[in-house]
């Protein structure tokens, strides 16, 4: 019999899932998987669920919680030598890499992604001693994700992101940063960088609209010096895609980056504070197999 571990956070988003867990184990063994559960106790603790479930040999890992959660959860696999398939089962907040895979918010619909057996081997990123799925970056901005208390989150949803960012406007300013990316540098004043796997970032859909999960590069943006009112305009722009021609943004593909500022950085790993800068960033391409939909396989060939 095939064996899966699901790793769910209690705390993610509207924290539904402990309610719906019975049927969602009951469909499991219905499709043939002993299944036995862990409920996340603290940050990082799915590191460590992970890291023992790939020890133990599972078949399947699943992953139900926020980006978070996801994120510890690749943590834990990514320097395996063995590295089962992955599900996801989104129950977070903003979910943006759930949304990247195309996977359905609905727990009954996710679990159908899962149990359909379409999977994906898909490119994570490493920066210093790090994983991640979806995005890291650094700027002021890139900091509101986790600035936004998470019961606001709760309440507010999206919203929630906009009337803080909103609030961090006027404490924005540039800082000097050496980028190096497969060989170019850029040495100047920037707003702020993002090295982005997919194309969903904090619930901007279009904000790197060619990144490939499968393709081994990042898609790195870097929006330079700006005043407010010119910020707002780009902000406004990237809201519909439209940003990309502004001569203050830099768009290309790079399969490995490093980044050094003059002043103190933070570094947002997938939404998550993940220490300072400086950060080698490397893309290791179709690391983890995912579990995925045909939408999702169909937006990959595009
Ligand atoms: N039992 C727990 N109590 C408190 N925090 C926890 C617990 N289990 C996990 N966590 C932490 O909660 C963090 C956020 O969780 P997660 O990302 O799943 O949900 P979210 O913040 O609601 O969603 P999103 O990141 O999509 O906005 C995780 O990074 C994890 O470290």
């Amino acid at each position: 019999m095939k064996t899966a571990r699901i790793i769910y956070n209690p705390t993610s988003g509207r924290e539904a899932f402990k309610k719906e867990l019975a049927p969602v184990l009951e469909r499991f063994e219905v499709a043939g998987y002993e299944t036995s559960t862990h409920a996340t106790t603290s940050e990082g603790d799915a590191i460590n669920a992970a890291r023992t479930a790939v020890k133990r040999g599972f078949d399947l890992i699943v992953a139900a919680g926020g980006d978070g959660t996801i994120n510890e959860v690749i943590n834990g696999m990514a320097e395996q030598e063995y590295r089962p398939k992955l599900g996801i089962i989104p129950m977070g907040t903003t979910n943006d890499f759930a949304r990247a895979l195309c996977i359905p918010r609905d727990i009954k619909k996710a679990v159908d992604v899962i149990l359909s057996d379409q999977s994906m081997l898909l490119d994570i990123g490493r920066v210093n001693d790090q994983y991640f799925m979806n995005i890291a970056g650094g700027g002021k901005l890139t900091e509101l994700t986790y600035e936004v208390p998470s019961k606001l989150k709760t309440m507010l949803g999206q919203m929630a992101y906009y009337m803080k960012g909103i609030e961090m406007l006027p404490s924005l300013k540039p800082i000097r940063a050496k980028i190096e990316y497969d060989g170019n540098i850029v040495d100047e004043e920037i707003m702020l960088f993002l090295i982005s796997n997919s194309n969903s970032v904090a619930g901007f859909e279009k904000l790197a609209p060619d990144a490939k999960l499968d393709d081994g590069y990042f898609d790195l943006l870097i929006l330079k010096k700006a005043n407010l009112a010119e910020f707002i305009r780009i902000a406004s722009l990237a809201l519909r895609g439209a940003h990309l021609e502004d001569s203050h943004v830099i768009y290309v593909k790079a399969k490995e980056v490093k980044v050094d500022t003059d002043e103190k950085m933070q570094l947002n790993i997938d939404g998550e504070f993940g220490g300072m800068l400086p950060g080698e960033f490397k893309n290791l391409q179709q690391h983890i197999e995912f579990f995925v939909p045909d939408k999702f396989v169909e937006s990959q060939k595009s």
